[in-house]
C-alpha cells in the first residue's frame, strides 16, 4: 500500500510500502491513487513528495502479479494523473527506481536522488519493455541514442550517470526525503508547463534512421533469439515518429505481444528461480534456513594455474584475504603476473580499488595454515588431489573448510583423506573463474550443513549465484552434458557436420554450438577423463569400436585427439583455425573428409538428419538427465538445474532453462520423442525416459513449481 503524510505543513508526503522493493503492486497502485486525490483536494498542501519505505524507492511493477488476473487501477492512468496534477510533485528516490518505478518517477515534475541510488528500465530482462509510458518519456527527456541504451540494455545507472543524462534534477549525499522535502517546498506554486515530459517533443537527431539501424543490427546480434530488445526498439520509433497518445498506443500494442510471449513467460520464470537457489535444502535434510555459515576472513588458494588464478583474483575482489599457493618459484612468479594484471583489468573495468595488498603468494603449502577456507585448485586428478588433502588435513587449524575446485571427482573419496570429513565441499568454479556468475557447491554425504552454508556464503561473496548439488560424477551440470555430447557426436557418426549441429544449437540460442564449445575449451579435457575410465581402447574397426559396456560409445572425440587436433589451442579440432589459439571457427574439409573416412570403416551409411532430429536428440537426452538427478536427489528442484543451465552452459535465458523448456514443450512429448528414438537406437540408455520424467508426465504435466511435490525427498539422516 501507500500511506499518506504531512510534513513541514504544505508537502504532502506519499510513501510507498511493500517490502522488500516496494514493487506497485494492486494495493501500492490503489494507495498511490487514493493519496494523490487527497493531497490534490487538500488546500493546506502545496506540493507532494514520493518516496519509498526502507530506504528504495521502487522496483517496478509486481512481477508476481503477472501470472494471475490483474486488480487495481492500471499503471498508465495512475502515471497520468500525477503528470497532470496541478501541483508540483518532486520524487526522492533512495535505493532503486527501476522498471515501473522509475516510469513513476518520470511521471512526476522533478526527480531528486541519492547518490547511492540506481536507477534503469530492466524490463527487457524479463521479456517485456517499459510499459507504462518509460519508451515514450525516455526518449523524450534524455534523447534518443541514451534511451535506446537503456531500454535496450536494462543496465542500471547510478544517479550520477543519470544527472548527466537529465533523468534527476539533483542528487544529493545526504537524506533524499528531506532534500526532496525542501525542494518540493521551493517549487510551490511555480508553473508546471515545462515539467510534464509527455508534452516534450521527442529529438530528431539528423542521423535517425541510422541511429535505429545500428540500435537493431546491435540487439540482433546479441539478444540470440530473444524478442524484447528489438520489440524495445520499435517502441522507442515509436516516441520519435508519432505524437505522444499514439506513440503511448503503439507502447501498449508492443507490451502486449511481448506480455503474451513465452519468452516472458519463461524470463519471469527464470528471475525467480535464480532467487529460489539461495534457500537451498540437501537430500539429507539440511537447509538454508537451519544452518549457520561459519566466519571466513581468510582464505586460501592452492594450485594457480588458470582456475586458481580465477578463484584468487574473485576472492580478493570480494574482501577476502587471501593466501595464494603455487609450490614452484617459477609457477608461483608466473601466476602473481597473471593475477595483478587480472586485477588490475578488473578494477579499471569496474572502477573499484585494486586488491592487490589483499593477496599473500607463497611456495608452501604451510601457509594455509590459519586459513578459515582452503580451496585446493590443482590438476583434475584424482592422486594428486588426494595427496594435497591428507596434507590440509594435516596442516589446516582446526574448523577450516576444505573445498575442492573439481568439475566432477568424488567430494566424498577426497573427504575420506582428511580427519574432518565433515568440514569437506566441492566448489565447482567455471572458466573463467573471476568472470562467470555460477558456482556448483557439491556437497557429500559427511558434509556437514554449516559446511554447505559457508561454502553457500562465501560464493555469495564472490558474486557468484551458488546452486547447492549432491555427489555424482559431473555433478548437475557437466553429468547432462555427458548426455548431451554423446548425441552429438552420434549424429557425425549418422551423417551429420559439426557445423550443422552447431547452427541448430545456436538458432535455438544457444552462445555457441557443442563442436564450437568443445574447441573452445579444448578436446583433450574429456579425452582425458575418458581415458582414466578406461574407455578409451586401440582404434579397431566395426560395431565393437563403438561399444563400450555394451552401450554404444562414439570415439570420434578420441580420434581427433589422437591425431594432436585439441581445438582452438592447437588450430585445429571440429574446426579449422588461421593458427594455434585462433578464434575463428572455420569449416574444414579435412573433418568432413575423415568423417566420410570414418563411416566408410565402421559400416555406417550417411543420411539426411534434419533440424528437429538434432534438436530432440541433443536437448532431451540433456533434460532426461536433469530428470535422472532430480529423482536422485542430486538436485532440489529444477530451478537449481535451470540457472546452472543458464549461467554455466550457455542455454538460452529466453527459454528459461532445459527443465523449464520440457515443461513447455510438453512432458508427454518428451516422453514420446525419447520413445521414438531409443527405439531406432537401442544401445543408448540415455533415450530411456527416466522414471521420474514418465510419472510427471503421466499425471497430466503438472505446472513446473508443482514438481517438488512429485519428487520423492529421501528421509532426513540429519
Ligand atoms: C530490485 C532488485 C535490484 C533488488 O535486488 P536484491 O539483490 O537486493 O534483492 P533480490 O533480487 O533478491 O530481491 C529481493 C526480493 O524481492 C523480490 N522482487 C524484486 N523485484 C521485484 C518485483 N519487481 N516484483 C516482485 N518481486 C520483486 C525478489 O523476487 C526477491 O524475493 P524472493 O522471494 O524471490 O527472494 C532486484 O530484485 C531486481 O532487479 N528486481 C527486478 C526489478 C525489475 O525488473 N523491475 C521491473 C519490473 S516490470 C515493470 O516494471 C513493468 C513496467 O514497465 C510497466 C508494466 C505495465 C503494467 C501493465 C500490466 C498490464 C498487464 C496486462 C497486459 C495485458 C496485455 C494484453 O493482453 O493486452
Amino acid at each position: 500500500m501507500a500511506f499518506y503524510s504531512r510534513v513541514s505543513g504544505s508537502v504532502g508526503m506519499i510513501t510507498l510500502q511493500n517490502p522488500p522493493v516496494n514493487a506497485l503492486s494492486a494495493a501500492v497502485r490503489q494507495g498511490i491513487v487514493d493519496t494523490m486525490h487527497r493531497a490534490l483536494s487538500e488546500p493546506e498542501v502545496k506540493s507532494v513528495v514520493i518516496c519509498g519505505q526502507n530506504g528504495k524507492f521502487c522496483g517496478g511493477a509486481d512481477i508476481r502479479e503477472f501470472g494471475a488476473t490483474m486488480a487495481g487501477p492500471p499503471l498508465v492512468p495512475m502515471v497520468h494523473l500525477i503528470e497532470a496534477a496541478s501541483k508540483p510533485v518532486v520524487a526522492a528516490i533512495e535505493g532503486i527506481a527501476l522498471g515501473g518505478g522509475l516510469e513513476l518517477a518520470l511521471s512526476c515534475h522533478y526527480r531528486i536522488a541519492h547518490s547511492k541510488a540506481r536507477l534503469g528500465f530492466p524490463e527487457v530482462a524479463l521479456g517485456l519493455l517499459p510499459g507504462a509510458g518509460g519508451t515514450q518519456r525516455l526518449p523524450r527527456l534524455v534523447g534518443v541514442p541514451a534511451a535506446l541504451d537503456l531500454i535496450t540494455t536494462g543496465r542500471h545507472v547510478t544517479a550520477a550517470e543519470a544527472r548527466q543524462l537529465g533523468i534527476v534534477d539533483e542528487v544529493t549525499e545526504l537524506n533524499a526525503v528531506d532534500a526532496a522535502v525542501k525542494f518540493a517546498q521551493s517549487v510551490a506554486g511555480k508553473s508546471l508547463d515545462a515539467r510534464r515530459i509527455s508534452t516534450y517533443p521527442c529529438p530528431r537527431p539528423p542521423d535517425l534512421d541510422a541511429i535505429f539501424e545500428r540500435a537493431m543490427q546491435q540487439v540482433r546480434r546479441s539478444s540470440r533469439g530473444a524478442i524484447a530488445p528489438g520489440t524495445c526498439v520499435q517502441a522507442v520509433h515509436a516516441a520519435v515518429t508519432l505524437p505522444y497518445a499514439k506513440g503511448m498506443e503503439r507502447e501498449r500494442e508492443l507490451f502486449s505481444v511481448l506480455f503474451n510471449s513465452g519468452q516472458a513467460r519463461a524470463l519471469q520464470y527464470y528471475f525467480f528461480a535464480q532467487r529460489a537457489v539461495s534457500r537451498w535444502s540437501t537430500a539429507n535434510g539440511a537447509r538454508w534456513d537451519t544452518s549457520k555459515p561459519r566466519p571466513v576472513r581468510k582464505a586460501a588458494v592452492i594450485g594457480l594455474g588458470t582456475m586458481g588464478r580465477g578463484i584468487t583474483v574473485s576472492l580478493a575482489q570480494a574482501g577476502f584475504t587471501v593466501v595464494a599457493v603455487e609450490t614452484q618459484e617459477k609457477q608461483l612468479s608466473e601466476a602473481k603476473q597473471g593475477v595483478s594484471g587480472m586485477l588490475e583489468r578488473g578494477a579499471k573495468r569496474r572502477g573499484v580499488p585494486l586488491a592487490h595488498d589483499k593477496i599473500k603468494y607463497s611456495c608452501s603449502v604451510q601457509a594455509v595454515a590459519d586459513a578459515d577456507l582452503v580451496i585446493e585448485a590443482v590438476f583434475e586428478d584424482m592422486a594428486l588431489k588426494k595427496t594435497v588433502f591428507q596434507q590440509l588435513s594435516a596442516i589446516c587449524k582446526p574448523g577450516a573448510l576444505l573445498c575442492t575446485n573439481t568439475s566432477g571427482l568424488d567430494i566424498d573419496e577426497l573427504a575420506s583423506q582428511t580427519q574432518s570429513p565433515e568440514l569437506v565441499v566441492g566448489m565447482h568454479f567455471f572458466a573463467p573463474a573471476h568472470v562467470m556468475q555460477l558456482l556448483e557447491v557439491v556437497y557429500g554425504p559427511r558434509s556437514s550443513p554449516e559446511a554447505v552454508a559457508t561454502a553457500m556464503q562465501v560464493g555469495k561473496k564472490m558474486g557468484k549465484v551458488s546452486v547447492a548439488v549432491g555427489n555424482c560424477r559431473g555433478f548437475v551440470g557437466n553429468r547432462m552434458l555427458k548426455q548431451y555430447l554423446e548425441q552429438a557426436f552420434f549424429l557425425l557418426e549418422e551423417g551429420a557436420t559439426p557445423e550443422q549441429v552447431d547452427q541448430v544449437l545456436e538458432e535455438f540460442g544457444f552462445a555457441m554450438g557443442v563442436f564450437k564449445v568443445s574447441d573452445l575449451s579444448g578436446l583433450d579435457v574429456g579425452w582425458k577423463v575418458r581415458k582414466a575410465d578406461g574407455l578409451v581402447s586401440p582404434a579397431s574397426t566395426g560395431t565393437s569400436a563403438r561399444i563400450r559396456g555394451g552401450s554404444r560409445y562414439s570415439p570420434l572425440g578420441d580420434l581427433l585427439c589422437e591425431r594432436g587436433r585439441f581445438g582452438q589451442k592447437t588450430g585445429k579440432g571440429w574446426y579449422q583455425y588461421d593458427k594455434p589459439g585462433g578464434r575463428v571457427a572455420k569449416v574444414d574439409p579435412w573433418l568432413h573428409g575423415f568423417l566420410e573416412d570414418y563411416r566408410a570403416q565402421h559400416g555406417l551409411v550417411a543420411r539426411r538428419i534434419d533440424h528437429q532430429e538434432v534438436l530432440e536428440r541433443c536437448l532431451y537426452t540433456l533434460i532426461n538427465e536433469g530428470f535422472q538427478i532430480l529423482q536422485d536427489g542430486i538436485a532440489a528442484g529444477p530451478e537449481d538445474i535451470d540457472v546452472i543451465y543458464v549461467l554455466g552452459y550457455g542455454w538460452p535465458r529466453h527459454r528459461g532453462g532445459p527443465m523449464f523448456y520440457a515443461s513447455q514443450v510438453g512432458l508427454d512429448k518428451v516422453v514420446e520423442r525419447l520413445e521414438h528414438y531409443q527405439q531406432i537406437h537401442p544401445d543408448v540408455p540415455g533415450l530411456q525416459p527416466s522414471r521420474l520424467l514418465r510419472k510427471l508426465a503421466a499425471i497430466n504435466n503438472p505446472a513446473i513449481h508443482k514438481w517438488r511435490e512429485v519428487i520423492q525427498k529421501p528421509r532426513s539422516q540429519l
